[in-house]
């Protein structure tokens, strides 16, 4: 079978004093290593269209990034701690999701990309999660070594039942932690697929969807040596061959 292709999410990236789009290729080389071609739909100023890559496309992964998704997209106020922003990157993404959702494409959300999922559906993110009482502190170290800063540093508790759990099982899982905003006011429509032990909502998935997951860590990191990393993409990579093959999961009202 022709390698089905996924569509991954990129960052406006300024560069030698030019406009770049890109992203990390972890993203990238997870997708090939799950067995599809990671096509990047580009970040950049000008309005594009992206119905022809979508038309072509059985997958869509929304990458992390750096930058936050801008908070007048959730009703808050612009501050300097929210930022620093990407707007090109949330004008591409948000319709990105919801068309992914209509066309019941295959959709993995990863850490920016779950804020952005919750977004996209009218939910909204705190800030800064470590400055919420009782949370944790949820930021990486800041580390030149990107071993240290993605290693594994707390547990999750996939919702029993869940399709998170049908992925990992019940048991709770390790995961990286790089990020200082999260899930506040969870969008209707999604559904808690996972909890850290602070109450921080870790992974969710669109109600009544197929393949639609999200998670706030960071599973392409350690992919190749990581057992439950690599079976989130397994998993979402066995939904795009499924989808590439015409089995197209109903979406339940
Ligand atoms: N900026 C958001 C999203 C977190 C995210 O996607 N992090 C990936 C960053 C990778 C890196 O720092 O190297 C937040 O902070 O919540």
């Amino acid at each position: 079978m022709v390698q089905p292709m996924v569509i991954a999410s990129c960052d406006a990236i300024v560069h030698n004093g030019l406009a770049w789009s890109g992203g990390p290729s972890t993203y990238l080389s997870a997708v090939a290593l799950a067995g599809c071609l990671p096509v990047q739909l580009p970040t950049i100023t000008t309005p594009i269209d992206p119905t022809a890559l979508l038309d072509a496309a059985s997958g869509v992964l929304l990458t992390g990034a750096r930058s936050n998704v801008h908070p007048s997209l959730y009703g808050a106020a612009e501050t300097e701690e929210a930022g620093p922003f990407d707007p090109d990157r949330d004008r591409t993404v948000l319709p990105l999701i919801r068309a992914a959702l209509d066309r019941k494409l295959p959709l993995l959300c990863i850490c920016r990309g779950l804020q952005e999922l919750n977004v996209a559906l009218g939910g909204t993110l705190h800030v800064a999660v470590h400055e919420v009482p009782g949370r944790d502190d949820h930021r990486g170290p800041s580390d030149s070594d990107m071993d240290a800063r993605f290693a594994l540093r707390h547990t999750v508790a996939p919702a029993p039942g869940g399709r998170l759990a049908a992925i990992l099982g019940d048991a709770e899982v390790k995961v990286n932690s790089v990020h200082r905003q999260a899930i506040d006011r969870l969008a209707d429509g999604l559904e808690v697929e996972a909890r850290a032990p602070d109450g921080t909502i870790e992974a969710v998935s669109v109600r009544g969807a197929g393949f639609a997951l999200g998670v706030q860590w960071h599973p392409e990191y350690f992919v190749a040596s990581d057992g439950p990393s690599a079976a989130v993409f397994d998993a979402f990579a066995d939904a795009v061959r499924a989808h590439a093959r015409g089995a197209r999961p109903a979406r339940a009202a």
